[in-house]
């Protein structure tokens, strides 16, 4: 299988730290993928990578199937090759309602059918329909988005992400400061979303990555300890002693 992203002997030094060290890892076009490590073990750096915040020293970062190097383009570029990031902390209008958030978010089409308004009007509108069905708040569209519980909140930005049509979604610490329930529905909306494009999901929450039920990947020291299921990486008694040691289970 071809993959979507292929970074291959990376690795970054900040101030003579090794923070990503001869880092390869890889993704496939539709794939749910769960990236989890101590702390510092350089996810954070791993994500600032792909989406060129930071450059790394060595190493490449091979996106898509003309095998462009990321390393070469800006921010904005790798954005619009359809790399998005969801950040910790949901950073959704407040004042506008959901329907008005989805609407802002939505990549719109510059063929020469997009010069039809009206047309373009419903097909955003039913794709506002659609996004919002998926993400679990049809019955929220006219709600305004500072109303919402905080686990809401981050489904609408999730939302918003889908509606740019990533083929790649990097999502950090989803289930942090949610509710049993809305972990639930997290993992759900995760999985459905990877149905169609890779999700990378960083997160520390061990049960909410058994919920994921899919490939795991250990970051150690800038690199991959272990790879695999959750129920293999856990059984390796060298990601017990530098993860599950200390507290993170
Ligand atoms: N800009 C920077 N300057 C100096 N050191 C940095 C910088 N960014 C990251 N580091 C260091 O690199 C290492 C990896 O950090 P990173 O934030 O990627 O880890 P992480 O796995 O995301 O950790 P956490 O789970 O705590 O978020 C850490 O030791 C961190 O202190």
């Amino acid at each position: 299988m071809s993959m979507l992203l292929e970074v291959s002997g990376v690795s970054v030094t900040f101030d003579g730290f090794r923070a990503i060290n001869n880092l390869s890892i890889n993704f496939a076009e539709a794939e749910l993928r769960a990236i989890i490590g101590p702390n510092g073990a350089g996810k954070t750096t791993f994500m600032d990578i792909v989406t060129g915040k930071t450059r790394p020293d060595e190493g490449t970062v091979i996106w898509g199937e003309k095998n462009i190097s990321l390393l070469g383009l800006s921010e904005s570029q790798i954005a619009m090759e359809g790399i998005g990031r969801k950040f910790q902390k949901p950073t959704v209008f407040e004042d506008q309602t959901v329907r008005q958030n989805l609407a802002m978010a939505l990549k719109n089409p510059r063929g020469p059918f997009a010069v039809l308004m009206h047309s373009k009007t419903t097909a955003n509108a039913a794709r506002i329909e659609s996004i919002a069905e998926e993400i679990g708040l049809t019955q929220s569209l006219t709600r305004r988005a500072g109303e919402l519980s905080h686990g809401q909140k981050q489904w609408l930005e999730i939302g918003m992400l889908l509606a740019q049509e990533p083929r790649l979604l990097l999502v950090d610490e989803p289930a942090a400061g949610m509710t049993v329930e809305e972990r639930e529905k997290t993992t759900d909306i995760l999985r459905k979303a990877a149905e169609t494009r890779a999700v990378v999901v960083v997160e520390h929450d061990m049960e909410f990555v058994r919920r994921l039920d899919c490939k795991v990947t250990v970051l150690h020291e800038g690199s991959v300890l272990a790879e695999g299921s959750l129920d293999h990486v856990t059984s390796n008694q060298t990601v017990v002693d530098v993860y599950l040691g200390r507290g993170h289970a």
